[in-house]
């Protein structure tokens, strides 16, 4: 079967055409305006350069939203530090010569593939604070990562409780309840993933106070399920091969329901070495970066109550190494993940070590599956396209992008009642890949 296009903006009414038309100038022009309205608490943060910083990125930014807007073509971006892992603008280069080299024309914002134009929105997002030293670690999305957190720590602080119940009744726990605690646990990681800034253009999308009293009644949304295949994994792994990497995605409460399941995972022996991924970069608003990850750490800490337990359990795993935590430029770049052992056979070589890769999220899903327009019931290994690095599995609910591995008439049968099932954040995937 040949492959099927790229989604792209060029259809338009399609949901990257929506994306690219609304939401991209929303999230640069949210931007824009927090530069404007912080402008003095950032030149007290930042020093008085930041003055004119501001207005040099206010300016960068103003020409992005109005290339957007009026299909201009891709710039190439300004190499600066070639030496830091922040400056990959040789990539993003080389991918719009060869682009140019296969179309023959430069790509635009509604014609070249959605993965490689929102893609490059970021990139360029970043490059306009990189550009300048004074704002060159700025995070135009941290104040709105750290409201998403502050803003649901409520359901924080009932999930730390539920999850350090069950790590201490782990000793009297059947096999049977451990397995639905574990279930339980990734439900609410897949559930954690509604809480995304980037498909809301950054508004508030808090969770339910109680996920636990859901479960039950959102277990139907679930469309590919895998949980049962996945439980004979984790538990089928010999003591020695429990390396687990989890490439995470966003910060805020859906980070906190990912670090709850590890450490259930970790309690429980299922597994004995964990390594995190998170961005180099701000990164489609919501993602985790490593600062992200510390401050969520430090904010729980201090919080009190069962928050302050995991905050301190969880940071003494990382200062004992049993989790680790790691970089790679890779995650933000636009390449789909059936070509990493060829751009970064490092980062492909350190994964292929793992037992289970989990992937959460959209984004990671488009980038495994190429976000070519597959159709549904596309077998999930087909849509890989040889990326069989380690066994996966995807954690994700549905805002856009492809979705494979459905059965004959689901997703038509589904489009009959609910017609942006696969848009909404309602319905989700538990999608796991053995290569066996
Ligand atoms: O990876 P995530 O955080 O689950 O979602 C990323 C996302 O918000 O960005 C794109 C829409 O702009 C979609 O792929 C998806 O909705
Ligand atoms: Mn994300």
């Amino acid at each position: 079967m040949s492959e099927p296009g790229p989604l792209s903006a060029s259809i338009i009414g399609s949901f990257a055409y929506l994306t690219v038309k609304d939401r991209l100038p929303v999230i640069v022009t949210r931007v824009i305006d927090q530069l404007y309205r912080e402008r003095i608490n950032i030149v007290d943060k930042y020093g008085e350069a930041a003055t004119e910083g501001c207005k040099e990125v206010i300016g960068r930014l103003s020409q992005l939203k109005n290339a957007i807007q009026t299909n201009k073509p891709l710039e190439l971006l300004e190499a600066t530090d070639p030496l830091s892992p922040c400056d990959d603008s040789h990539v993003w280069n080389r991918h719009f010569e060869e682009y140019i080299s296969t179309y023959e024309v430069p790509p635009k914002w509604f014609t070249a593939p959605w993965m490689y134009v929102e893609c490059f929105m970021y990139a360029h997002i970043h490059e306009s604070f990189y550009l300048c030293p004074a704002l060159k670690d700025f995070d135009p999305f941290c104040e709105q990562k750290q409201k998403a957190l502050l803003e649901s720590l409520s359901a924080t602080e009932t999930l730390a409780q539920h999850v350090l119940s069950v790590c201490s009744s782990l000793p009297s726990l059947t096999q049977e309840q451990l397995r639905q605690h574990v279930i339980n646990l990734i439900e609410i990681s897949v559930w954690g993933n509604k809480c995304d800034l980037s498909i809301s253009s950054g508004e508030e999308r808090s969770p339910e106070t109680d996920l636990l009293v859901s479960l039950d009644s959102l277990r139907p949304y679930i469309l590919v399920n895998h949980s049962s295949p996945l439980w004979q994994l984790l538990v089928s792994l010999p003591e020695d091969q429990r390396d687990i990497v989890l490439v995470l995605d966003n910060a805020g409460f859906e980070l906190v329901t990912d670090l709850c399941l590890m450490m259930l995972l970790t309690e429980a022996g299922l597994t004995t070495s964990l390594t995190f991924h998170v961005k180099t970069r701000p990164w489609f608003v919501s993602d985790t970066t490593h600062a992200d990850l510390f401050w969520t750490l430090d904010t729980l800490r201090e919080k009190g109550g069962a928050c302050s337990e995991i905050g301190n359990k969880w940071k003494k795993y990382i200062e004992d190494g049993q989790w680790k935590v790691c970089e790679s430029s890779f995650w933000t770049t636009p390449i789909p993940y059936s070509q990493m052992s060829t751009v970064d056979p490092n980062l492909y070589s350190q994964l292929s070590k793992a037992s289970l890769i989990i992937f959460k999220g959209d984004l990671n899903y488009r980038k495994l599956t190429g976000d070519l327009d597959w159709p549904t019931t596309t077998n999930f290994e087909q849509a890989l396209r040889g990326f069989c690095v380690a066994p996966l599995l995807v954690l994700r609910t549905l805002k856009g992008g492809p979705v494979v591995g459905m059965a004959e008439r689901q997703a038509e049968d589904l489009a009959t009642t609910v017609r942006d099932w696969n848009t909404s954040g309602e319905y989700g995937v538990i999608q796991l890949c053995t290569f066996s």
